[in-house]
């Protein structure tokens, strides 16, 4: 797995400038943390990165292989491999199915794909999706409820169980515990590193909150009004030649 994305800005009008010549790469089993402000341009990096949203300058490349939105082929071919998870798992499950066939969503759009790291091996898609909600932590009874039984934490749980379900190379992520108590917001962190661990995909995690970042991932890049000021190790974070913004959103994080 590799993606690169090379001079990518992305304009809504003339004079703003969302994104402003971003380049990065992120290479198999990486987890890099994307963090900024409102509005510095994360959501529109999330739904560029993932088709959603056209681009004129700029690319991006997923296994060396253009991601053009208007392919659809293509498109199809990409999200085999890249799932999302957003903050708002409340709107992306439908609330009038049951968990268990929310969770089955993307193995019934691309039947050709069997989750290998299941623990059974069952043409029951019943069974599937319960041990699918198993590995997020959740009981298989759950798999009967409607989203609106559920509470925020298991919500995002169930996203997640739908995300990886087709094994995913690639996760990205748009701001998933920004709604959660921080309590649950800390289990979702553990169960996205947990995982992470054990299915080696890579994760891109975007997000306003540097603690949440830097709990996650090795490597990350701070995005200020579209352009990046700062990207590195986790390791460098304290270090004195941080970004000057890092260091005000580092010392913003220690006064909460
Ligand atoms: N559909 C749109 N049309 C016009 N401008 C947009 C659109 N979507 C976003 N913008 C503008 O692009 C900039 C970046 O917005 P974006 O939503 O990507 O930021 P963000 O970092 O995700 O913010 P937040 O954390 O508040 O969601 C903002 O100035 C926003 O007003």
């Amino acid at each position: 797995m590799s993606l690169v994305v090379e001079g990518l800005s992305k304009r809504y009008s003339k004079n703003m400038k969302a994104l402003n010549g971003l380049s990065f790469s992120v290479q198999e089993g990486e987890c890099l943390g994307i963090v900024g402000e409102s509005g510095s341009g994360k959501s529109t990096l999330a739904r560029v990165l993932l088709g959603l949203e056209t681009y004129k300058e700029g690319s991006i490349s997923y296994n060396g292989k253009p991601i053009a939105p208007k392919s659809r082929s293509q498109l199809r071919e990409y999200r085999k491999s890249v799932q999302m998870i957003f903050q708002d798992s409340t709107s992306s499950l439908n609330p009038k199915l049951p968990i268990w066939k929310s969770v089955l969503e993307p193995l019934d759009n691309f039947k050709e794909l069997t989750p290998s790291f299941l623990p059974l091996q069952t043409n029951n898609r019943r069974e599937v999706a319960e041990g699918l909600l198993e590995i997020v932590g959740l009981e298989k009874h759950m798999a009967d409820r409607y989203p609106g039984e559920l509470s925020g934490g298991q919500k995002q749980r169930v996203s997640i169980a739908r995300a990886i379900s087709i094994e995913p190379s690639l996760l990205i992520c748009d701001e998933p515990t920004a709604s959660l108590d921080v309590t649950v917001q800390v289990q979702i962190l553990q169960l996205l590193k947990e995982l992470q661990k054990t299915t080696n995909m890579t994760i891109l995690f975007i997000s306003h909150d540097i603690r949440a970042v830097t709990y996650l991932c090795e490597k990350v890049m701070v995005l200020k009004n579209g352009t990046l000021v700062d990207q590195f190790s986790l390791e460098a974070l304290y270090h004195h030649e941080r970004h000057p913004y890092t260091k005000a959103l580092v010392q913003a994080a220690t006064l909460e």
